[in-house]
């Protein structure tokens, strides 16, 4: 999605009086609905298997207006005590979701029936007591729900988790070390009141050692990560749009994927791009979760190469270069391609997707001492690194940004 269709329309909702709101949310709804009908989508009724939402920018415009007027007007009529009240038990929220995915709850709620809250308890290996106030929790936020009761059973949240292992990675990974991480984020400022950088972050003050560091450590955990991240780009990325905002048919060669993790964005390109090779450098063990990825087309094409990014890259002569180069032995008509988020200017986004980029940018400090950056903060940061590189093009595509950049010989 373009900036330009998140940017605040003219505004004529009166954003402090109730019925007006709920008016503007009715005619949002109504667009969507029509949308829906149009575009020969079902209208959402949420069966548990239910994946029948279009992942159109249209859609996503649509949803992103509506929520902002059910956001305003929640607040609107909740005040805030009821407010802050929500925002301390969300706490408590996540502590059981947890303890639900470090017990398997999810895999062990049949994907077609309810089971009862003992065999649950039992076969997860918890007592009843705990099982039982965890899952109530989580059917009040939507995730499993309890038809009968004392009986569980998959909602669509819940459903999803169960069948898709990269999206229930992205989960763990949240609710286990990126939790425990981010609850020392205070600790790490303290620690370190007026600057910051990669060695001091809440992750290293929580875990004691940077995250790479704890990944090149954990195997497991490792693994666990490669595959959150490939689930990452499902909740909420775009790959089509990297697909779309470069000139990929174009090149011929290898592109070198530098810190590529489990290889997701090259076997997703390598798909759509049959001419075109892929390496893809990570320094973990990352590859062990990508050899799964890789599909018939793709094996002859996409290869993974254990190299720490910060080494003399040992790739020269490549078509394009994602993230890091090793472009003084490449043509200069070799493009770095940073793949990452693109700031928007303050001021331009509305409320949600301002605050999808601030959690993105939070996130980033909680777990290696890293920012959001406008293309200028870009500009200034690859100047610093070398005065030749400059940046020809840019797509601020949502949360699938690419710089296109060059070194001037
Ligand atoms: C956020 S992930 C991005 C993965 C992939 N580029 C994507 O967009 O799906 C960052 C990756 O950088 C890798 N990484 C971190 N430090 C590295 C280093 N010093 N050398 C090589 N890779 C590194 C991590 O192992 C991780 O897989």
């Amino acid at each position: 999605m373009s900036h330009d269709s998140n940017r605040p329309l003219v505004d004529t909702v009166n954003r402090t009086n109730l019925l007006s709101l709920a008016e503007d949310i009715t005619q949002k709804t109504k667009d969507i609905t029509e949308y829906l009908q149009a575009n020969g989508y079902p209208q959402p009724t949420l069966p548990a298997d239910y994946v029948g939402y279009p992942e159109t920018v249209e859609y996503i415009g649509l949803y992103g207006k509506l929520k902002s007027s059910l956001d305003d007007l929640l607040y609107l009529v909740q005040g805030p005590k009821r407010h802050l009240w929500d925002l301390c038990y969300q706490v408590y929220e996540s502590a059981a979701i947890q303890v639900a995915l470090e017990f398997n709850f999810f895999e062990i709620v049949p994907l077609e029936s309810q089971i009862s809250i003992e065999a649950l308890a039992e076969q997860a290996g918890v007592d009843i007591d705990r099982t039982r106030r965890i899952v109530r929790l989580l059917v009040t936020k939507f995730i499993f729900q309890e038809p009968t009761p004392g009986y569980i059973e998959h909602n669509a949240s819940s459903y999803l988790l169960h069948v898709d292992g990269e999206i229930r990675s992205t989960l763990q990974y949240t609710m286990d070390e990126m939790f425990k991480a981010a609850s020392a984020t205070a600790d790490s400022v303290k620690a370190s009141p007026l600057k910051y950088d990669s060695a001091l972050t809440p992750f290293s003050t929580r875990h004691g050692i940077p995250i790479f560091k704890f990944y090149e450590q954990d195997a497991q955990r490792s693994i666990r990560f490669a595959k959150a991240i490939a689930g990452w780009s499902k909740l909420s990325l775009n790959l089509n749009s990297l697909k779309e905002s470069f000139p990929w048919s174009e090149i011929k060669g290898t592109v070198v994927d530098v810190g590529g993790g489990s290889g997701k964005v090259s076997i997703t390109l390598a798909q759509s791009f049959p001419d075109l090779k892929f390496i893809v450098q990570d320094s973990g063990d990352m590859h062990m979760a990508g050899q799964s990825l890789l599909t018939d087309e793709t094996r002859d094409r996409v290869s993974f190469m254990q190299h720490n990014f910060f080494d003399a890259q040992p790739v020269g002569d490549a078509a394009a270069f994602i993230l890091l180069p090793g472009l003084e032995r490449s043509e200069p008509t070799t493009p770095l391609l940073i793949n990452d988020l693109i700031l928007p200017p303050q001021g331009t986004l509305t409320r949600n997707w301002n605050r999808g980029f601030c959690q993105a940018d939070l996130l980033l400090l909680v777990i290696c001492g890293g920012k959001l950056r406008t293309q200028s903060e870009f500009a200034a940061l690859l100047k610093e690194a070398d005065e030749r590189y400059e940046i020809r093009n840019s797509y601020p595509e949502e949360f699938m940004g690419l710089l296109e950049v060059y070194l001037r010989r």
